[in-house]
């Protein structure tokens, strides 16, 4: 895809202080607008960690990261979180918040701390429940709900942000099927709208569908960034968890990803 990157991360290094080895050691990458770029890697590889120093919130070790061509540093913070949101892996609240409330958390960046909501913070809340589907839950105390709704929740606070660049740490964790899906359609929206989406996931399949480009975080590094069937392949796939998936066209239409486990079981039992 074509156009400045919004976001740009050049040869990230970065270890926990006191940690053994470096988790992240010389990962570059350019997000733009129009985009969504999945992040895949196994349990531990530095997914969260990568996007955690994508949105500041570490400091690397060694690296640049520019937000529209400028400097991190050069930033102001509320310009920043007028720019980018987060929707983070595990969220706990210091308030008994009602999800209404945690939702217009979103319009901070817009409004600053001390001014109060007007009509449109009000209206932008209710057009973000709306189209997660969670109108009914307005008045609900969120640290009441499920970990799908207040994922749901959280989602909704990004977009009252409505932050050009959206950083994701497995959104669609917890979710039920349907609501997955919901989301990856909400998020394309997004994209097609000209924002910015960088998510972490642990679905194959939602990399190959849902992400306009795929980035595969391996042993510090990335060992892909590309076009999603160029990245999600049966050779990455077994590099990245072990096992071997094969890839089948579905005539006409996308791949359908089958982890020879499954084809091994249905051979042996039906
Ligand atoms: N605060 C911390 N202090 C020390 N080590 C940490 C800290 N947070 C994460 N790590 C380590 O850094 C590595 C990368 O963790 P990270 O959470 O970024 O991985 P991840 O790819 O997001 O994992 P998962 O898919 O399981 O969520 C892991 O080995 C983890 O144990």
């Amino acid at each position: 895809m074509k156009g400045a990157a919004v976001l740009e991360a050049r040869d990230l290094h970065f270890g926990y202080p006191g940690a053994g080895a470096a988790v992240l050691a010389g990962v570059s990458l350019a997000l733009r607008p129009g985009e969504v770029v999945a992040l895949l890697g196994a349990n531990g590889s530095g997914k969260s960690t990568l996007l955690r120093l994508l949105l500041g919130l570490l400091r690397p070790g060694r690296g640049t990261l520019c937000l529209e061509g400028r400097p991190w540093a050069a930033w102001r913070r509320r310009e920043r979180a007028r720019r980018v949101a987060y929707v983070p892996q595990i969220h706990q609240v210091p308030f008994p918040y009602l999800v209404r409330d945690l939702v217009a958390l979103g319009r901070i960046p817009q409004r600053g701390l001390l001014r109060t909501l007007g009509a449109d913070d009000r209206d932008a809340v209710a057009r973000a429940l709306e189209r997660l589907h969670i109108t009914h839950l307005a008045e609900r105390p969120y640290h009441e709900l499920s970990g799908g709704e207040r994922q749901l929740c959280l989602i909704a606070r990004a977009l009252v942000q409505e932050a050009q660049v959206i950083v994701m740490d497995e959104p669609v964790t917890g979710l039920d099927y349907g609501h997955q899906w919901r989301l990856l359609a909400l998020i394309r929206e997004l994209a097609a709208a000209g924002r910015a989406v960088i998510m972490s996931t642990h679905y194959p399949d939602h990399a190959l569908n849902a992400a306009n480009r795929v980035l595969l975080l391996h042993a510090g590094r990335l060992a892909a960034d590309g076009p999603p069937e160029a990245v999600v392949t049966p050779a990455n796939l077994l590099l990245l968890t072990g096992l071997a998936v094969s890839a089948h066209r579905i005539p006409g239409g996308p791949l359908a990803l089958v982890p020879e486990l499954v084809t091994t079981w249905r051979a042996a039992h039906g």
